[in-house]
């Protein structure tokens, strides 16, 4: 017993040295020179020590990007953790159901491949120079090493890590939990985390099952979406990011946001929706493109409203456009906003150099009015496809019916088919008449309001059509008029103009004629105002 205690107090006293002296070295050696001993321990160690480390950093490229490879063995190893780690972290999985664990800071796990013993561990270092927040710093930067006996080298450095990050990525994906981000505003506060974008769970139900569109029309969208999405290979052999620029273009309530959704529902992808006038500078695009993750969809809405996209040739048009309301608002937010991003920014953004770091992306721009967008930012290349959603026909309207319904066919089909021909009536308006306004409402009395509403739509297109007629037809009326006017004053001026040349030209054969006498009339004049300026003078 008294031996035993006499160990420990051996052991307590050389910890105690090594601690001290370790205190001395750091506080009192000057630093280039601990750095040196640092380094030439690590060789010593380095031959006596058989084991051989790999780190993988979370973020690479100046804490640009997530680091894929992190990624991929964080997962891999999450089955792993939840089994054998004692300090778990546990995140939120897919559709909100079940929860994903992975090891905590500072825990290490082992794992076997043939017959070779590893051990991964998860650290992390934070900045030296500390500074009192409330929050925590977003300066940490966390790494998993991988530890094996340098025996095993080939075979874990060939074999093992290809397979841990090919199995890691798949169930990435399997896991994936579909986020919908918006951009943080660019400059001001913006909570504690400073990063870029915001996200909450995506979760919407559309889907193109349920979306009111002519079927051929879906079917190539959805067709040109599969080709997309399936074509890594392709892409690269024609030597173009791979990436893809959706047009979607149309009247209000017509389905542009469903049909974004409904896409990314369909490709199993993220979506980006991008608030332009938060966004600060072009530089500030770049650095939001890249902290987009593949498989996503990058949204601008409203394209047209979001920025002064017309470019310098606005100054040529300053008048025009000073009534023009939308340009009015893209003004407005313009100045409230203080935001530099320009035309060529964004067309940068799209298809420049750096559009092309990662890949399987979609960008998609919504608007109300294509034609006021600039001709460079949606031609081909940079918006690809072009899709017009437009109001509801009759295809579109059976969709609703089945959706909103549960109906495939029924006796007032016929009439709204007649109707809905010859009205222009938006699938939003179109699934509202459809919505039952009770529990158990009837399905004919929703058909029957369906009916309702587009004799009223029609009856007011007519209405507003006879109108405009009218208004055309006064307008001509007093354009003729004006025109009469016009020309009768024309003809009276030239009329005149005429009388006076033939004045002129009388006058001057009757002044050729009468030359001869002219100098008698003169000298007559003459002597009668003589005769008066005499008489005058004489006080007559
Ligand atoms: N083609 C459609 N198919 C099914 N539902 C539709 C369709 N179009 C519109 N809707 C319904 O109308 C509502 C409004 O549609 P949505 O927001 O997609 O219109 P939008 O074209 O984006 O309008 P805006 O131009 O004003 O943004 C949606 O909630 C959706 O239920
Ligand atoms: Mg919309």
């Amino acid at each position: 017993m008294s031996k035993m205690s006499e160990i420990w107090t051996g052991v307590g006293s050389t910890l105690a040295s090594i601690m001290f002296v370790h205190a001395m070295i750091q506080q009192y050696l000057p630093y280039r020179f601990r750095d040196y001993m640092e380094k030439y321990m690590h060789r010593i160690l380095g031959f006596t020590n058989p084991y051989i480390h790999i780190r993988f950093h979370e973020f690479s490229g100046e804490r640009l990007k997530r680091s894929e490879a992190y990624t991929a063995i964080e997962a891999y190893l999450s089955a792993k953790s939840s089994k054998l780690a004692k300090r778990l972290k546990a995140q939120i999985g897919k559709d909100s159901k079940n929860l994903v664990l992975s090891m905590d800071d500072h825990e290490e796990i082992t794992d076997e491949f043939q017959q070779a013993k590893l051990w991964w561990s998860l650290s992390k270092t934070t900045p030296k120079t500390q500074s009192f927040s409330f929050y925590p710093t977003s300066e940490e930067k966390r790494y998993l090493t991988l530890k094996f006996h340098r025996r095993y080298r080939e075979i874990i450095t060939e074999v093992y890590l290809n397979q841990v990050i090919e199995k890691g990525k798949a169930i990435v994906v399997e896991n994936r939990q579909r986020k919908l981000y918006t951009n943080n505003p660019s400059h001001g506060y913006y909570g504690y985390k400073k990063t870029l974008w915001s996200h909450v769970v995506f979760d919407h139900p559309a889907t193109f099952d349920n979306i009111a569109m002519d079927p051929t029309k879906k079917k190539e969208i959805i067709d040109d979406l599969i080709t997309f999405s399936k074509g890594k290979e392709y892409y690269a052999k024609v030597g173009k990011a791979w990436k893809r620029g959706y047009l979607l273009y149309g009247p209000p309530g017509t389905g542009k946001s469903t049909m974004i959704a409904a896409m990314a529902n369909f490709l199993n992808y993220d979506v980006y929706d991008l608030e332009l006038t938060a966004v600060k500078e072009n530089s500030d695009l770049r650095k939001l493109l890249i902290e987009t993750s593949n498989k996503s969809i990058i949204v601008i809405e409203d394209i047209d409203c979001s920025l002064d996209l017309t470019g310098q040739r606005k100054k040529n048009k300053e008048d025009k456009e000073e009534t023009d309301p939308i340009k009015e608002k893209s003004k407005e937010d313009r100045d409230h906003k203080d935001s530099k991003v320009t035309l060529s920014g964004l067309l940068n953004f799209i298809d420049g150099l750096w559009s092309a770091c990662g890949g399987e992306r979609l960008i998609v721009f919504t608007t109300n009015y294509v034609e006021k967008l600039d001709p460079a930012l949606i031609r081909r290349g940079r918006m690809d496809k072009h899709i017009e959603l437009s109001y509801c026909g009759f295809e579109g309207f059976k969709i609703l019916a089945r959706n909103y319904l549960d109906l495939d066919s029924h006796h007032l089909f016929e009439p709204i088919r007649c109707l809905i021909g010859e009205t222009q009536m938006t699938p939003a308006d179109v699934a509202e008449n459809l919505m039952p306004k009770t529990i158990n409402g009837d399905p004919e009395i929703c058909l029957k309001n369906l009916i309702e509403a587009l004799e009223k739509a029609k009856e007011d297109a007519r209405l507003k059509a006879e109108e405009e007629a009218k208004e055309k037809e006064l307008s001509t009326k007093s354009g003729e008029a004006k025109k009469d006017a016009e020309e009768k004053e024309l003809l009276t001026k030239s009329g005149e103009a005429k009388e006076e040349e033939k004045e002129k030209e009388l006058s001057a054969t009757s002044g050729e004629a009468k030359e001869g006498d002219s100098s008698t009339k003169e000298e007559t004049e003459e002597d009668g105002s003589t005769r008066l300026k005499d008489k005058e003078c004489n006080g007559v």
